[in-house]
């Protein structure tokens, strides 16, 4: 079904230690963490905080398990600070992805984000952006955008909840009003759903524009719960609203017909942060690579 020579998977580290809540898996080293995703059958990973930032070091270790660095976060201010406090900062972040050969650049923007804030409840209080947030955003990521085409790269802007962009509407608008050469987007399955937007209709609509997939899967009852009990993100994520694909709600098999008749071509990176005391994250990590053996094909 897709065409394995254009499509990658990886696993994001977020499972074995969270860089949100760095008290869950505090004690697995890096060393742990990319042997286990090896081990599991994953090609790559995105950067989380315990990565060594010496380039050599990292390749290194990363080559030793024939491991690349697909991405990595980063937050962006656009809405709230001065642009040019984003740019420095993004273009370190940019220039370290191009050392490590990473094609794509994740980007959330953080101005009144929630998302980091343990006890503000998820669903009443995330921020709506203003007509004139709307053009700083947007301004903004146009600028960012040129920066990572300089290098051959692409921004790939991370809808999420609990920010300015996580609904349908909000992600459209933001579509919209950006540069469809310059910005482009990264496709959630778990923000998606768990937001309660249509993941499929998403993909359909802006299939032109994603060039970064994350693969995570919801458990209902707990997304319910967040939401009847105004509960905050990082509650959720500690309750545990997110697992592997296969293991929550999301039907993914119509979600990878679909990235494969359209031709996806780029990384698909598992991505469950969970609690590891609770879920161990290798048994999580081989469980997520059989689903997508099973269901993708790959
Ligand atoms: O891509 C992501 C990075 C995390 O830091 C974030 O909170 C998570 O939910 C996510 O989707
Ligand atoms: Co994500």
């Amino acid at each position: 079904m897709f065409d394995v020579s254009t499509v990658k998977l990886g696993i994001a580290p977020i499972g074995w230690t969270n860089d949100d809540l760095p008290e869950l898996g505090g004690e697995i080293t890096f060393e742990q963490c990319i042997s286990e995703m090896a081990l599991a059958g994953f090609s790559g990973s995105e950067v989380g905080n315990k990565y060594p930032r010496e380039i050599p070091v990292l390749k290194k270790a990363l080559h030793l398990r024939n491991l690349e660095i697909a991405s990595a976060w980063f937050s962006a201010y656009l809405t709230t600070k001065p642009y040019k406090e984003t740019e420095k900062a993004y273009i370190a972040h940019r220039d370290f992805l191009h050392e490590m050969g990473a094609k794509v650049i994740v980007v959330s923007e953080q101005g009144r984000s929630i998302q980091g804030n343990m006890s503000t409840p998820l669903f009443a209080e995330k921020p709506i952006f203003t007509d004139e947030e709307c053009l700083k955003l947007a301004e903004g990521l146009n600028r960012l955008g040129e920066l990572a085409k300089e290098k051959d790269m692409k921004l790939v802007y991370h809808h999420h909840m609990g920010t300015g962009v996580q609904t349908t509407e909000e992600i459209d608008r933001l579509m919209d009003i950006t540069d469809s050469n310059l910005v482009f987007l990264l496709y959630d399955t778990g923000h998606l759903y768990f937001s309660g937007e249509d993941p499929l209709a998403i993909l359909e609509k802006h299939f032109s524009r994603i060039k970064h997939v994350h693969l995570k899967d919801v458990r209902l009852e707990i997304a319910r719960q967040v939401k009847q009990e105004h509960l905050s993100f990082l509650t959720g994520v500690k309750k545990g609203v997110f697992t592997v694909p296969g293991d929550g709600a999301i039907d993914f098999e119509p979600i990878f017909q679909l990235l494969a008749k359209l031709g996806y071509k780029g990384w698909m990176i598992v991505e469950a942060e969970q609690d590891p005391a609770l879920a161990n994250p290798f048994e999580y990590a081989l469980k997520a690579r059989n689903f997508i053996k099973e269901t993708a094909g790959i």
